[in-house]
């Protein structure tokens, strides 16, 4: 075997940098290495991180930036140079040789610190329209690491690599249907539209999916993924409906998909490498706010393959959504074209590609 090798993997700030990470994580772990997760104190990553006790994680400060304009600015940048310098110290201490950031500003100082110590460093991003701090953490990378071929052009100059999103190993081998639907106390010989916001839930999506649910015909059951900031409200709102679920945050992804014929979701680069690897339509309601119209972009993706209708949360209303959603669920036709077209944007080897380039720039 090739020689072991110390990875640290920042990956904190949202599910969709987090569970990437920990997808890398457990492939290196897997040929042998040894990994050390970075993430933040939000609790997000707490909650995200917490069935994954095999794993070593430590905790470093998030860093979000303001707006440029900002007077909030200089203080950013004192924090962004303070945890710069803690992580060098944890990549030395920990003797680390390789540093690869999942993306987000709390990639940057890891990833500065790494190319200061002349460690081997990588940043994976995982957008149509990749991230600014992404971006500027390329600056002091080795090599980037891309989702989707939509974000080569926006690292001129850079040593890119299109390796896919990967997803974690459970989600590798689905379970059946009949499991999904008992984790969840659905019946399995009824359609199942999974509604989910993202690792932080989403509030207008919530409740246009709540509202839509009296509009649904009666025979569509609902696995609705509330967020656990709105699992309450969302709980009120359709109580008494039958056949409809709700969970707060969803530890066990891999049985919802399981569960589910149609999904409802925003954006999120990590939803959709997932709901691509589930091989399942989708009905795509971008963030509306999301930076650089990323979501917008990701959308666009699985709409032109014709694996997703996309939809503008301007134009939707409970009504459109539940004729939508009724609409692909009643076309075996439609579904089966869009479950086909979803099939094809997998990338199951991501995880493989990341850990095959990362180890040929040691060896
Ligand atoms: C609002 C926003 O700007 N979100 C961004 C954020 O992702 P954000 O974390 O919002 O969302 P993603 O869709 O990328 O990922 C969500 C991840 O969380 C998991 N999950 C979700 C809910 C739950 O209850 N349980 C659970 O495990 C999903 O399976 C998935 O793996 O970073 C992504 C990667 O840069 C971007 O593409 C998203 O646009």
């Amino acid at each position: 075997m090739s020689k072991s090798l110390k990875v640290v993997i920042a990956c904190g700030g949202t599910g969709g940098h987090l569970f990437p990470g920990i997808a890398v994580a457990e492939t290196l772990k897997a040929r042998g290495h040894d990994v050390m997760l970075l993430i933040s104190k939000k609790s997000v990553d707490r909650e995200a991180s917490a069935k994954y006790g095999d794993l070593r994680f430590e905790t470093v400060e998030a860093v979000a930036k303001p707006k440029t304009l900002s007077p909030r600015m200089i203080p950013f940048l004192w924090r962004l140079w303070k945890t710069a310098g803690t992580c060098k110290r944890l990549l030395k201490q920990y003797q680390a040789d390789v540093v690869l950031g999942m993306g987000g500003f709390t990639s940057l100082p890891p990833v500065y610190a790494g190319h200061r110590l002349g460690l081997k460093t990588f940043v994976h991003d995982s957008n149509a329209r990749p991230g600014r701090a992404n971006i500027l953490t390329s600056r002091f990378c080795t090599r980037v690491f891309l989702g989707v071929k939509e974000g080569k052009p926006f690292f001129t100059n850079r040593d890119t690599v299109v390796t896919g999103t990967p997803v974690r190993a459970e989600m590798v081998n689905l379970p059946s249907r009949a499991e999904g639907a008992a984790a969840f106390g659905l019946d399995p010989s009824r359609p199942v539209l999974l509604v989910m916001g993202g690792s932080q839930g989403a509030k207008r999506l919530n409740d246009l999916a709540a509202e839509s649910s009296s509009k649904l015909p009666a025979g569509i059951q609902v696995l609705h993924i509330a967020g656990t900031l709105d699992f309450d409200r969302v709980k009120a709102t359709v109580a008494g409906r039958e056949g409809y679920v709700v969970v707060g945050f969803c530890d066990k992804m891999a049985l919802a998909y399981a569960a589910s014929d149609l999904i409802l979701a925003r954006s999120g680069a990590s939803s959709l490498t997932e709901v691509a690897h589930a091989g399942l339509p989708s009905i795509l309601v971008p963030f509306p706010y999301s930076a650089d119209d990323h979501q917008i972009r990701n959308a666009e993706v699985f709409s032109n393959a014709g694996a997703a209708e996309l939809v503008h949360e301007r134009d939707l209303d409970a009504g459109k959504l539940a004729n939508l959603a009724s609409g692909i669920l009643n076309d075996l036709q439609t579904r089966e074209r869009m479950a086909q077209a979803a099939r094809a944007l997998d990338t199951p080897d991501a995880s493989a590609r990341i850990c095959d380039a990362i180890e040929a720039t040691l060896h």
